[in-house]
């Protein structure tokens, strides 16, 4: 066998530059376009960040004015979208319907082949608008509930949850979402990114590349984590069940969901602010014995493994608490990354390079064929 390094899962490779986002494990922030993210959490709107990653700035008062009526007059889903949602089975995942939706957004869209920045503005602009919608149309389906249409007086966040559970949120549950989506928005060359990348770099269009994205986030290893962990929590049943359910998951060599990170190694910088928004959460909705076992997991991990919790940890229970399936977590996720999906997209159609790398071949050697 031919003799060169391989870099298994691109383990430590950079691969081109970026000016969306930077991830730093070694002061372990993370800065969408130089902004703190924990800053812009603070106070900044999920449209305001929208703008900031397709844009490199934060938007003026007219910019933001623009894109909040851009958002608000796109949200409601065209008929042939709703009914090959009303085609699948309810026993499709969601992250499959939200996926099957966005292609058929794509095929709908006269200009979906058109690379040119400003379409790709728009069909990103779009997305952002139209996913929600896909996203709270599906869990009332499974519910048997029929669709919220949407509400144009509600910032997006409101609006999400509005067509979701049919009610205005409370404002501090209207918080604790935002939090979540500008956390979720973007993380530099994750694998979702980078799939949407290698698609984009094939001059293929965005919608394949959204579409391709959601495909990697699914993965429990990467978005799905979030599902997992809810899941976790329901097999260990309370708090007082986890160090037992731990030694015996890690006796199995098993993975546990929400921990760990490629890129960081001592702890991920965005889940201080997600798990204090958590906290608010299961605060709010009295639910002391969830914050029990996420306290006793995160510990037991700690003095087990020394491995720390990612932003999915406290993104599952807080999400739970607000009322969504465990199946939907992924599909927020989706539409919260969809703006540094898009974002990624344009950059590298801006530079692009076909990613094409090389293997080493490790298979039989040339033999000839029996006659
Ligand atoms: C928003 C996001 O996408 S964040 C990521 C969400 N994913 C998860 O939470 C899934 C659980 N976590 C994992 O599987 C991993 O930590 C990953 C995939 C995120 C990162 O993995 P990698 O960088 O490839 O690290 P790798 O899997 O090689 O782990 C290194 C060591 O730590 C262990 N380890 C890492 N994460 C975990 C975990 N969650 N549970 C148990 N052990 C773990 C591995 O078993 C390995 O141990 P070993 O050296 O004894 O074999
Ligand atoms: O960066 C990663 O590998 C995964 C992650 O945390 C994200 O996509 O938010």
């Amino acid at each position: 066998m031919e003799e060169r390094e391989i870099y298994k899962g691109l383990a430590g490779v950079p691969v081109d530059y970026t000016a969306v986002s930077k991830v730093d494990p070694e002061s372990n922030s993370l800065l969408y376009r130089g902004y703190p993210v924990q800053d812009l959490a603070a106070t900044k709107s999920v449209e305001e960040v929208a703008w900031l990653l397709w844009y490199g700035e934060l938007p003026t008062p007219e910019q933001l004015d623009g894109l909040v009526e851009t958002e608000r007059s796109a949200r409601a889903l065209a008929p042939n979208v709703r009914r090959a949602i009303d085609d699948l089975p309810m026993t499709s995942h969601p992250m499959d319907v939200v996926r099957t939706a966005v292609s058929v957004i794509g095929a709908n869209d006269p200009d979906a082949e058109d690379n040119d920045p400003e379409q790709n503005l728009r069909k990103a602009k779009h997305l952002f608008a139209q996913i929600p919608a896909i996203v709270a149309y599906d869990q009332r389906r499974r519910h048997g509930l029929p669709l919220i249409e949407p509400r144009d007086d509600l910032d997006y966040p409101q609006n999400f949850l509005y067509m979701t559970f049919g009610e205005e949120a409370n404002p501090e549950v209207v918080d604790a979402f935002r939090v979540s989506m500008v956390l979720y928005a973007e993380h530099s060359f994750n694998a979702s990114t980078f799939t949407a990348r290698v698609i984009a770099s094939t001059l293929s269009d965005l919608h394949s590349s959204v579409v391709g994205a959601i495909g990697a986030l699914k993965g429990p290893l990467h978005g799905g984590a979030n599902e997992a962990v809810m899941e976790t929590f329901g097999q260990i049943g309370t708090p007082d069940k986890v160090e037992e359910w731990l030694d015996d998951a890690l006796a199995r060599k098993a993975k546990i969901m929400g921990f760990g990170h490629r890129v960081y190694k001592n702890g991920d910088s965005r889940v201080p602010t997600m798990r204090a928004a958590m906290e608010r959460m299961l605060d709010h909705y009295d639910r002391p014995d969830l914050l029990e076992m996420y306290e006793r997991m995160e510990k037991a991990m700690g003095e087990q493994k020394n491995i720390k919790p990612n932003l999915d940890y406290p993104a599952g229970p807080t999400y739970h608490v607000m009322g969504f399936d465990t199946e939907t977590f992924t599909p927020i996720f989706v539409a919260a990354r969809v703006t540094g999906w898009t974002a990624h997209i344009m950059e590298q159609l801006a530079s692009n390079a076909l990613i094409r790398p090389l293997s080493v071949y490790n298979g039989i050697e040339r033999r000839a064929v029996p006659e």
